[in-house]
């Protein structure tokens, strides 16, 4: 069983439904994200494992113990905030020593714990300070070992980094990822920043409306994002609205008949009428090396015709969504033919210069609009086109992810 399970867990406010349906497991020693815009109710979810609201229905199960109706306080849960919520006119050491004064320690173990504490969040020597007297990153650290010192079952931190600067939040991230794989606490994250998500977590819940829009390894949300919404919100994403034209391999694939039910079966060398899920006949028309991964092209305004990996469920005429990462597409000035599977001319539209990277805005001739990414410093060059130069943008057949919402 899971450390803790959250089942059919809701919250409503009036008629607004903040938290809808909720299911999901966390297991012991992992760092989970609760991921989502503002409002999509992850400090809602939060604050009902914590105990400082509760579900109007579900259960929160901690270790085998339904935890709703007992009081946050009895919880062996910590939480860590944004604003840090340290004593000001307590010490460091204070601070840290304050839950285990309350759970009536015995002072000698006390001062062992808080030791041990500090060194966790290499703070030692600092015992003494006041809150005033230390950095945003060194409050968030006492933060964290006042929530670690008590040894919870479950740590909760809420936006722990999002008052600090970019540097000192990177910094804060990598020592977040030690402190916890050192701690070996579970962590449940609570952050509306993508990649910082991406960055610290086991696995990402990533929230929408309430809901798990998809819950899975940063990498798999990153790659294969499982709808529209979760591909747009996790980083930069080109979504190009399409319709399956036809099925099979690229050399197979027809631009004259672009609505042909031409299968292409892997390793199949005959030509035999099959029938498809439809039960429409189709005819297998050529041989496929047996590795070849299965194809099909989409009709996509402003490009037309386009190649993509074959998603389940693949039907001639069924729409979707192709997302694809501007950093998974090439960008060349149009003097050779580019020989990827996918290639469209056009200029450049408008750029931006980020020092290790220029996000380039190409408008194709056919009218699309493409977001590319190139790395600036393989040649050692500011930027390799400017605004107005003509291109051609090019990807291959598996550099996108299709969806069918
Ligand atoms: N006590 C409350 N009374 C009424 N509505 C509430 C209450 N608490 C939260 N909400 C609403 O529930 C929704 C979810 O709020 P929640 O704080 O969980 O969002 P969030 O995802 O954490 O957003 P943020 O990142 O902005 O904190 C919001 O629309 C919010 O206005």
């Amino acid at each position: 069983m899971a450390l803790l399970e959250i089942r059919n867990v809701s919250r409503c406010f009036g008629d607004f439904t903040a938290v809808n349906n909720i299911s999901l497991s966390i297991e012991a020693g992992e760092f989970f994200t609760l991921l989502g815009p503002s409002g999509c109710g992850k400090t809602t979810l939060l604050r009902m494992i914590a105990g400082f609201d509760l579900p109007n229905a579900g259960q929160i199960i901690l270790d085998g113990v339904d935890l709703v109706g007992i009081p946050p306080e009895q919880r062996p849960v910590c939480t860590v905030f944004q604003n840090y919520a340290l004593f000001p006119h307590m010490t460091v050491a204070g601070n840290i020593a304050f839950p285990l004064k309350m759970a009536k320690m015995s002072p000698p173990e006390i001062k062992q714990k808080v030791v041990e504490a500090l060194e966790d969040v290499r703070l030692i020597g600092f015992g003494a300070r006041f809150p005033h007297e230390l950095s945003g990153g060194q409050r968030q650290r006492v933060a964290v070992a006042r929530a670690l010192v008590s040894r919870p079952k479950l740590l909760l931190l809420d936006e722990p980094l999002s008052a600090m600067d970019a540097k000192l939040r990177e910094q804060m991230q990598i020592e977040l990822i030690n402190l916890q794989k050192e701690v070996g606490i579970t962590f449940v994250y609570v952050t509306h920043d993508q990649t910082e998500a991406l960055a610290l977590s086991h696995r990402i819940a990533v929230l929408n409306h309430g809901q798990v829009e998809q819950l899975d390894e940063p990498s798999r949300i990153y790659s294969y994002p499982r709808t529209r919404f979760v591909a747009d919100f996790i980083g930069t994403c080109n979504l190009f609205d399409g319709t399956i034209g036809a099925i099979g391999a690229i050399g197979a694939l027809d631009a004259s008949n672009e609505l042909s039910e031409v299968i292409v079966a892997n390793g199949a060398s005959d030509t035999a009428e099959r029938e498809n899920t439809s039960g429409l006949a189709v005819h297998v028309v050529t041989t496929m090396p047996p590795k070849t991964p299965p194809q099909m092209s989409l009709m996509v305004a402003g490009l037309g015709r386009v190649t993509a990996a074959l998603p389940p469920d693949a039907e001639i005429g069924r729409k979707g969504t192709l997302a694809l990462r501007p950093e998974k597409i090439r960008i060349s000035a149009v003097i050779c033919e580019n020989s990827a599977d996918n290639h469209f001319k056009g200029y450049v539209k408008e750029l931006l210069y980020l020092g290790d990277v220029t996000v380039y805005i190409v408008q194709t001739e056919g009218g699309a609009t493409i977001e590319a990414l190139l790395a600036n410093s393989a040649a050692g060059r500011a930027k390799f086109f400017e605004v107005g130069d003509t291109v051609e943008v090019a990807w291959s057949f598996d550099a996108g992810h299709f969806l069918y919402a």
